[in-house]
């Protein structure tokens, strides 16, 4: 057996616990699949005076910096950009491997952070970073590297696919699921990074970087979020064969001249009760590729909480703890391809749009008009007579129509959008969703 490897754990909340204790309950096995035991040194947090259930208190300490200056293995899981950024740099710089799940950090950092473990020869880690327990960091990375991915479909949100499977299957109010997301640990410290899209963008910002090996980093994705989805939408979308997903969409495109180019975006989307991932519930994740050669791909697991992200962290503490004892060549050079960053006005895609219009003769031609002078294409209508609001209106006046049309340019769909607010005879847009996942 090899010396024993110091392990410092920075964070002790919903994942670092989990991870401690099982380092701990495990430490056996560990040490046979590795050749070596692993040395939990330290656990540094925030808040030292606090009990925390499974925990040895000898090892809390805000000793941060003092830990990671002494580790042969860091494990970040504060979450944050600073002072994790800084922490894991100084780990790199002391000859040390870091494992970390923070999304946040590596969309923004992350080329940065794998150059400098690139420089130093040593690992950087982030499985639990993507869709928490599902391995899908290493299969994209490294089982897919010698395919060409064409496009990655994810549902990589636990939180808001738990909150928006709770109000399409037992009608429940947005803010009491993200209350309950929150209590089972599914949700960030600030759970507007969630609802607002942005964890899902870091997530496609790593999967994209690793599908298309091009530098894509958050600001490169375009980011709606569910704040804006209603009950009303949810229930529309169900009563249509569709299920409302807040979809991570990684996407190689043909540009005009016949050149690759690569789209990151995060917004909900209208799936087809038909696609694997409309069967998604609860928490779950699931990551659908699609690739030159393996063709399509389905990755399915908890993609949050304590347990299963533990899961993925203590999978990557085992794999540079081998590394370690083996020997042999530190982090692979980070993305260094060109394809361009195409805007979102460059995609194509298809739009449902729901009209609370003026219930009169010549409406529909009128709507119509609109579509045709943007050249976008209507694949159906519908039109119902129910009120829109559900306000007490009779309905006498006002009709709800809903219109699905085909495949698109985003800019076309776009503008059609903004040209029928301005039409005299709708009363409102009531709702915008994309399509996503139809053949
Ligand atoms: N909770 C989940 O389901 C998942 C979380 N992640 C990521 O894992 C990381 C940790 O998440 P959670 O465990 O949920 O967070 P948490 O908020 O439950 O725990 C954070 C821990 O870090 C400590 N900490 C924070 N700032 C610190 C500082 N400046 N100095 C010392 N200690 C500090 C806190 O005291 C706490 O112990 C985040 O990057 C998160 O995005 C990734 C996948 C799933
Ligand atoms: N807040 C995240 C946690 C995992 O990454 C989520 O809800 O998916
Ligand atoms: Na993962």
């Amino acid at each position: 057996m090899a010396e024993p490897l110091r392990v410092a754990l920075l964070g002790c909340g919903v994942v670092g616990t989990e991870v401690a204790q099982r380092l701990t309950t495990h430490a056996e096995a560990y040490a046979e699949r590795i050749g070596a035991r692993l040395e939990l040194t330290g656990i540094a947090v925030r808040d030292t005076d606090r009990t925390r259930a499974g925990i040895d208190p000898a090892l809390i300490t805000d000793d941060a910096e003092g830990l990671v200056g002494r580790a042969d293995i860091v494990v970040e899981l504060m979450g944050g950009i600073e002072p994790a950024r800084s922490l894991i740099l100084k780990a790199i710089s002391h000859g040390a491997s870091v494992v970390t799940a923070n999304k946040a950090l590596l969309a923004e950092h992350g080329a940065d952070l794998l150059a400098a473990a690139v420089q130093a020869g040593v690992r950087l880690e982030y499985e639990a970073a993507v869709a928490g327990a599902i391995p899908i960091v290493r299969p994209v990375g490294e089982s897919l590297a010698g395919d060409k991915v064409q496009r990655i479909l994810g549902i990589v949100n636990g939180t808001t696919n738990y909150v928006l499977d709770k109000m399409d299957s037992e009608g429940w109010e947005f803010d009491d699921a993200v209350k309950k997301a929150q209590e089972l640990g599914y949700a960030e410290a600030d759970p507007t990074a969630d609802v607002g899209g942005h964890d899902a963008a870091a997530k496609a910002a790593i999967l994209a970087n690793l599908a298309f090996h091009t530098p894509v980093s958050l600001s490169d994705v375009y980011v709606e979020g569910i704040t804006a989805v209603t009950a009303a939408d949810v229930a529309r979308a169900k009563a249509e064969g569709y299920a409302v997903k807040l979809l991570a969409i990684c996407e190689r495109l043909e540009q005009a001249d016949g050149s690759d180019g690569v789209s990151a975006r995060v917004y909900p989307a209208l799936v087809p009760h038909e696609h694997p991932l409309a069967s998604v519930h609860g928490a779950f994740n699931a990551v659908f590729v699609e690739s030159e050669a393996a063709g399509e791909l389905m990755f399915y697991g908890q993609g949050a909480g304590g347990a299963p992200t533990s899961s993925a962290v203590l999978g990557d503490i085992i794999s540079v703890a081998r590394r370690r004892v083996l020997g042999g060549r530190g982090q692979s050079e980070p993305s260094n391809g060109a394809l361009p960053l195409l805007p979102i006005d460059q995609i194509r895609t298809r739009y449902h749009i729901t009209l609370d219009v003026v219930d009169r003769p010549g409406v529909l031609s009128k709507v119509t008009e609109v579509f045709a002078s943007h050249g976008v294409s209507i694949e159906t209508v519908r039109q119902k007579l129910a009120p829109v609001d559900g306000a007490g209106n009779d309905g006498a006046e006002r009709a709800e129509l809903i219109i699905a049309t085909h495949l698109g340019a985003e800019s076309a769909l776009a503008a059609t959008v903004k040209s029928l607010e301005k039409l005299d005879v709708v009363n409102a847009v009531a709702s915008t969703l994309r399509v996503e996942g139809l053949q």
